[in-house]
């Protein structure tokens, strides 16, 4: 496959207001590593959803795995959604669940069998720092602790695509940095990475990624393509 995703004059609308999101216009490629910015309110999580199929856009075209996902029977949504990790920015764990149990979900979902679960489920945990926490429900972690069991939860399946909005923004620069290289070395693998961020120096950790710049709902380069992230000098100011 030549394209994980396309979009063709996308515009997204809530109710009878202005468009959030118009004119969008552009392809992500299989294996590709992507930076979303843009200021608060830019439309940045409005783009995610509809990358990640929870929101339909009100005009365009979204075709997702080589298929067009606006008009696909809603039977079969959840079989595209579970090849789409998500982190979300509110995080979503599930409050009954242990710290373990959020993580294994997707594992359980795709029918892997408890013995097979327990290693992998213990080396994310260590991974995103959270060894010691394992039996901790998301209430008694704090907020930084939620967002690594929500990213670890993500990235578990080893999804097609993963979609992230905001995955730094509650924990300090090191371990943002130990994230980033998650998405890194899940990228390696084959994962197209999505990540939307207002930390612009979170762009220069990942020289190859491409940068695509929402300015109230419209993408910034005229032409609507993705380009390359500025060289880190060029960041300093
Ligand atoms: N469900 C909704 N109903 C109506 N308006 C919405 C809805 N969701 C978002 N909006 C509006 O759409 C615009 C873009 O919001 P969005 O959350 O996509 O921006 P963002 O770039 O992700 O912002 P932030 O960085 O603050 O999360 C905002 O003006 C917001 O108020």
């Amino acid at each position: 496959m030549d394209e994980i995703v396309r979009f063709e004059n996308v515009g997204l609308r809530y109710g009878a207001g202005a468009e959030t999101l118009a004119d969008l216009n552009f392809t992500l490629y299989p294996g590709s590593f992507y930076f979303l910015t843009g200021a608060s309110g830019a439309g940045k999580t409005s783009l995610l959803k509809l990358l990640y199929l929870s929101q339909r856009p009100s005009r365009g075209i979204i075709k997702l795995f080589g298929e067009d996902a606006v008009t696909m029977p809603r039977e079969r949504l959840p079989g595209f959604r579970r090849r789409i990790g998500v982190v979300f920015q509110d995080f979503r764990l599930v409050p009954h669940l242990s710290a373990f149990d959020n993580i294994a979900l997707p594992l359980r979902v795709a029918g892997v069998r408890e013995k097979d679960l327990e290693v992998p489920v213990a080396e994310m945990l260590e991974w995103v720092g959270l060894g010691d926490r394992t039996s901790a429900r998301p209430a008694t972690l704090s907020g930084g602790e939620q967002q690594r069991v929500a990213i670890a939860r993500a990235v578990i399946g080893r999804p097609e695509i993963l979609v992230a909005d905001e995955p730094t923004g509650n924990v300090d620069p090191d371990m943002a940095i130990r994230l980033l290289q998650l998405f890194e070395a899940l990228n390696t693998l084959g994962t197209t990475i999505v990540v939307a961020t207002h930390d612009i120096h979170l762009l220069s950790k990942i020289p190859g990624a491409q940068m695509m710049r929402l300015e109230k709902g419209m993408l910034a380069d005229p032409t609507g393509s993705l380009r390359h992230p500025p060289l880190p000098n060029d960041q300093q100011q």
